[in-house]
């Protein structure tokens, strides 16, 4: 008996698992069946050529090839269908789960324990019932090495035959091939450590800024896995030779006739326009976006619109406010956590935002403001893309696009020692900076927009040019934002007439500013926003977007203020 045998039987006695027992096959409905191969879409989608080139070569041979996810569930299957009946009896079949944990000693459940190749023949298996089977199965890994499942060949046992592994193992390959290929902006190959005892060709996927995003097997043994993400020139990795270059296709082709139109977002200001088509060409590729700007701008706009005008538009939109979790709850909320995890801690436990986002965007918002600890973690999360819900030991794959957002400059961050560097490269795939609206060129353009937008039924009010020359001449500290407010105020004022100067209200916010300016009068203003913040929070009864409307200054900028005043919500924020 092999080690991993030896091993997996140990664990099998360890766990009370009785041999001469059947297993405790669980009984799946049809409609768990349907959400499992609803979660493996996208493995099953890939795998299915594979799987229908091996058909023919296994039937009328006892054999039959099978894919598993990554939790055990058989979710494909080919081959002999006399042998798959008799397979079914011991529930090798679609929907059935073979993790060790209650199946024994087996290749499926014992290859996704040991994350390598495992041959099982026989008496081999702990159950009685399995050991007229003979099986091989070797693990599927993602491009970024996460465990995706296995695939299996079985046969009856006197048809066991030391190919079959190797058979698995090139089938795994193959397939970790191919979503190196679909994935991959490029893919080079290194030249063989040693092609005697080297399988298969190292191969690289790199991303359109030559960083490294996926590896298969090979190159994972000669290169390790601590070298995804670097960039290849930067490395000592040898000679290279492209084998497949697909970025000429993708950028070309993203000319401004093709970009889809950001609808709701206005505004004609060249700098704006530039942002703009900069949002809409990352809406056709899956890179990281970091968005920057001050509050108010449109940035968790700009995200919305690059969720829902490119592929993922089906999927889930989860925005989480970085800077409204306090640190201690942020990897709760991000990964999620198990049962009884922590105190106040929801019994049944509660699954991150991470993978609420399923297969469509993750925005966050206000990274800039994340912790230190925070950032180590969502950073070994973006490199791995696993999360490990708090209190497990299980790592749970992602497929969220991640689209961030900050008002802080964050080269200036990493500098002072704020901001880890490793995490900045991660999220700026694409970057695009938003410009302040006191510097656009547009604000009488995108005021009406605005206005428009406020009367979707009617006609929306006109703004004199006397109004118009007021709204250009001011500062704009909440943007966007700020410039909604003022309009919502001129229209009531306007009372159905058109917008005229006098219905401009731009009250104090230049002169707060001015005096919080001057040195002299600090610590007092300080005090009277303080007591401004508390007043409003009281009066909402804790309704943070409320409050800051109340205020007239963005969610956002209200956590950080409240972040920096040290004023926390009443029971609920104490609750969480
Ligand atoms: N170009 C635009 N066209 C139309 N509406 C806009 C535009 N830019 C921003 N807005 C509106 O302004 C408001 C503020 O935008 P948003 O919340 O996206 O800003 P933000 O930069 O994410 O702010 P914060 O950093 O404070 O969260 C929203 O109501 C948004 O719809």
């Amino acid at each position: 008996m092999s080690t991993i045998v030896l091993q997996s039987w140990k664990r099998c006695q360890e766990s009370n698992l009785k041999a001469t027992e059947n297993a405790h096959d669980q009984i799946i409905s049809m409609n768990r069946i349907k959400e499992i191969i609803q979660e493996n879409h996208l493995l099953i989608r890939r795998s299915l050529p594979l799987f229908g080139r091996l058909e023919p070569f296994l039937l009328h041979t006892e054999h039959i090839a099978l894919l598993a996810d990554r939790h055990g569930n058989i979710i494909h299957t080919v081959g002999d269908p006399t042998f798959a009946n008799q397979a079914q009896k011991v529930q090798l079949q679609i929907g059935a789960n073979w993790k060790e944990g209650h199946k024994g000693t087996n290749a499926i459940g014992t290859a996704l324990i040991e994350k390598q190749p495992v041959h099982v023949q026989g008496e081999q298996h702990y159950f009685l019932e399995n050991q007229f089977l003979t099986c091989s199965a070797s693990p599927i890994f993602s491009t970024a090495g996460e465990l995706l499942g296995v695939v299996n060949i079985s046969t009856r046992k006197e048809y066991n035959h030391p190919l079959s592994l190797t058979l698995v193992c090139m089938v795994a390959e193959a397939l970790q091939n191919h979503f190196l290929s679909a994935e991959a902006d490029r893919i080079v190959t290194l030249p063989q450590a040693d092609s005697r005892t080297q399988r298969s060709l190292p191969l690289i996927g790199l991303d359109r800024d030559d960083r490294i995003v996926g590896m298969n097997e090979s190159a994972k043994r000669q290169l390790g896995s601590e070298v995804m993400g670097r960039v290849i020139e930067q490395m000592d990795a040898g000679m290279e030779n492209t084998i497949q270059d697909k970025r000429k296709r993708i950028w070309p082709s993203a000319s401004p006739a093709l970009l889809k139109p950001f609808p709701r977002l206005a505004g004609t200001c060249p700098r704006f326009l530039q942002a703009k088509m900069l949002g809409q060409k990352a809406a056709r590729v899956d890179f990281p976006v970091l968005l920057l700007g001050e509050s108010g701008t449109g940035k968790e706009l700009f995200a919305q619109m690059i969720h829902e005008t490119g592929p993922r538009a089906q999927e889930p939109f989860i925005a989480v406010n970085c800077s409204s979790i306090p640190e201690n709850l942020i990897e709760s909320e991000l990964f999620g956590y198990e049962g009884g995890s922590f105190t106040g801690a929801q019994r049944e436990g509660r699954i991150g935002k991470f993978e609420a986002a399923k297969r469509g965007t993750i925005f966050l918002d206000e990274i800039g403001d994340m912790s230190l600890r925070s950032q180590a973690a969502l950073l070994r999360v973006l490199q791995e893309k696993v999360v490990t819900p708090v209190g497990s030991n299980q790592s749970r794959p992602i497929y969220a696009r991640v689209i961030a957002a900050t008002h802080r400059n964050l080269p200036e961050e990493i500098r002072a020692g704020r901001f880890r560097a490793d995490l900045y490269y991660r999220l700026k795939g694409v970057m695009i900076q938003l410009p302040p609206l006191r510097s656009r060129t547009d604000i009488p353009e995108l005021a009406r927009h605005l206005l428009q937008q406020l009367s979707p039924e009617g006609v929306a009010p006109s703004i004199s040019r006397e109004a118009q020359a007021l709204l250009v001449s001011h500062s704009w500290p909440g943007n966007v934002r700020e410039l909604q407010g003022v309009l919502i105020q001129a229209a009531f004022l306007a009372d159905g007439e058109d917008i005229e100067a006098d219905h401009i209200q731009l009250e104090g916010l230049d002169e707060v500013r001015d005096v919080l300016e001057s040195e002299d009068a600090l610590p007092s203003l300080k005090e009277t926003e303080k007591e401004a913040i508390r007043r409003a929070i009281r009066a909402t009864g804790g309704n943070v977007s409320q409050a800051a409307k109340l205020l007239q200054i963005g969610r956002n900028t209200l956590y950080r203020k409240m972040a920096e005043y040290r004023i926390s919500l009443p029971a609920t924020w104490e609750e969480l």
